[in-house]
């Protein structure tokens, strides 16, 4: 379940940007996806050239990309702290609000993110909760005034079917997410299965977080609030910032 869209250079040039944030010494999480990959490879690079850094990565995925480029690799529990985790997202919430000058909360979900398109989602907000700084990569198709795609939610197997009925209790529609070159639903690197919900538009991001963390059996959700400190925004022609 990718999202569609969004050019390569504009991935690239994203991935490529966040990656000059690395420095020396640095502990940074991997996160994965096609954008943040190209973040990936641009820290391989720089390792080439003699950057000391230690990836953690946010996935099997992500891990295999690491070894490949050599980026020498750790894990959470062996760090002290991650200074810097860059990372893809599915949708950003990003709303120039009209009355942002007169109310407060206005923007305050911005930056807000759904992620878990390739259900890695549980992972990734693990390493970025704990990150000093977490940028997020994206294209421009990714940005959204309000948040509109089904959230990955990685629930324990044996819960799939109380989840299902709670969440639509909650005014969501579960699908159980299938395995493309596999018989019967794909299996996270951690063991679960994901259900993605469609929720339609989602108005308080917030609290639908903190209800759907509190259902019995579900692992992860991917709604990711206010994690993110910046979003780089590639474009074909560069990059623009957001920070939050
Ligand atoms: O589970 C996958 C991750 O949350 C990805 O970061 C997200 O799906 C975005 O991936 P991509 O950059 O390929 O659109």
């Amino acid at each position: 379940m990718k999202t569609e869209g969004g050019s390569e250079t504009a991935k690239r040039n994203a991935g490529e940007r966040a990656a000059e944030e690395v420095t020396d010494g640095f502990v940074v999480g991997l996160g994965t996806g096609s954008t943040a990959a190209y973040a990936i490879e641009a820290i391989g690079r720089a390792v080439d050239d003699g950057l000391d850094v230690r990836g953690i990565p946010t996935s099997f995925q992500s891990r295999q990309l690491a070894l490949e480029v050599g980026i020498p690799l750790t894990s959470l529990d062996a760090v002290d702290g991650v200074d810097l985790a860059i990372d893809g997202a599915d949708q950003v919430r990003d709303n120039p609000s009209p009355n942002a000058e007169t109310d407060a909360n206005a923007t305050a979900d911005n930056g807000t993110l759904i992620k878990g398109g390739g259900g890695a989602h549980a992972r990734e907000k693990l390493v970025a909760a704990a990150a000093d700084r977490y940028l997020v990569v994206a294209d421009p198709s990714k940005l959204i005034p309000e948040l509109d795609r089904s959230v990955p939610v990685e629930i324990l197997p044996a819960a799939h079917t109380t989840v299902a009925e709670r969440v639509r209790e909650l005014g969501g529609e579960p699908t159980l997410r299938d395995a493309e070159h596999k018989d019967g639903p794909v299996v996270t690197d951690n063991g679960n299965l994901v259900l993605d919900v469609a929720f339609g538009p989602i108005e308080s991001p917030a609290e639908l977080a903190t209800t759907l963390a509190g259902i019995p059996g579900v692992v992860e959700h991917g709604l990711f609030i206010e994690l993110a400190d910046a979003t780089y925004v590639g474009t074909d022609d560069g990059v623009e910032k957001r920070t939050y």
